[in-house]
């Protein structure tokens, strides 16, 4: 007999937001139109998420590997985060949102990570949704610093290699997202159905949903869908 459980949003969702420059590509439109009308997006998810009571949102903004992209984008994208919280940091402390950074962010252009300490700051004390940007972030290189984080901890006698185990080992991760870091629901958009080097130790139990449609049009009714699929996977949570 499957016990029927009450039907549970995910406490963390992730998301990789793929399928901008087509989405700009399909309109003959330049590349950093598909960015600015996925960072429109951002917005509308974040506080779609917020009101369905998902904990944390981390978003795969900036990934390790992106530096290698054309010198203009890039320097467009290091932009983004300024225009995005100058434009909607009132409406997110309205919302009560808590804005947060995952990533290698020592080195981020200094007036972008300005912006991003100032929208922490003013958020910090917020209760709702945390909207974490995973930002200059790669999986691999999280957890081969972690490692090497620990390695320097043995050396200096803080601990002993027995001692190691999966909870020492996830304090050394970027995300500091307390008891939050697991995700439980990972989201792509436009039809790849890859991980991408995105929260390898964090994604380790999570369900994986894909789906066809470019960021920049993944609408609230999208990520319900999303979520009521993944609802119905764990409905049968009781059953073995
Ligand atoms: C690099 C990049 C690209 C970016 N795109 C829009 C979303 C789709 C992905 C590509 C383009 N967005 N959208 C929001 C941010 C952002 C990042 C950090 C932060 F603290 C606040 C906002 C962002 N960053």
């Amino acid at each position: 007999m499957t016990k029927e459980i009450t039907p549970q949003v995910p406490k963390h969702v992730a998301i990789i937001m793929d399928g901008n420059g087509r989405w700009a590509q399909r309109r003959h439109l330049p590349r950093i139109a598909g960015h600015r009308e996925g960072m429109e997006n951002v917005r509308r998810i974040a506080i779609a998420a917020n009101k369905l009571g998902i904990k944390v949102l981390t978003l795969y903004s900036f990934s390790t590997e992106n530096w290698n992209r054309p010198r203009d984008e890039v320097s467009f994208l290091m932009k983004l985060p300024v225009v995005f919280f100058n434009k909607f940091v009132p409406e997110l402390i309205d919302q009560n949102v808590v804005v947060k950074i995952t990533g290698f962010i020592d080195q981020i252009p200094t007036d972008t990570l300005k912006a991003v300490r100032e929208a922490e700051e003013k958020t910090k004390n917020n209760t709702g949704l945390i909207l974490n940007f995973a930002f200059n972030y790669g999986g691999k290189a999280e957890i081969v610093n972690a490692a090497r984080e620990i390695a320097l901890d043995v050396k200096n006698g803080f601990i002993t290699p027995e001692e190691i185990d999966e909870s020492v080992f996830s304090k050394h991760l970027l995300t500091k997202l307390g008891n939050l870091d697991d995700v439980d629901l990972l989201i792509r958009t436009s039809g790849e159905q890859r991980i991408s080097n995105f929260l390898l130790w964090q994604l380790a139990y999570a369900e994986l949903y894909f789906t066809d449609t470019f960021w920049p049009d993944f609408s609230e009714e999208e990520l319900l869908k999303a979520i009521e699929n993944f609802e119905n996977r764990n409905r049968r949570y009781g059953a073995l």
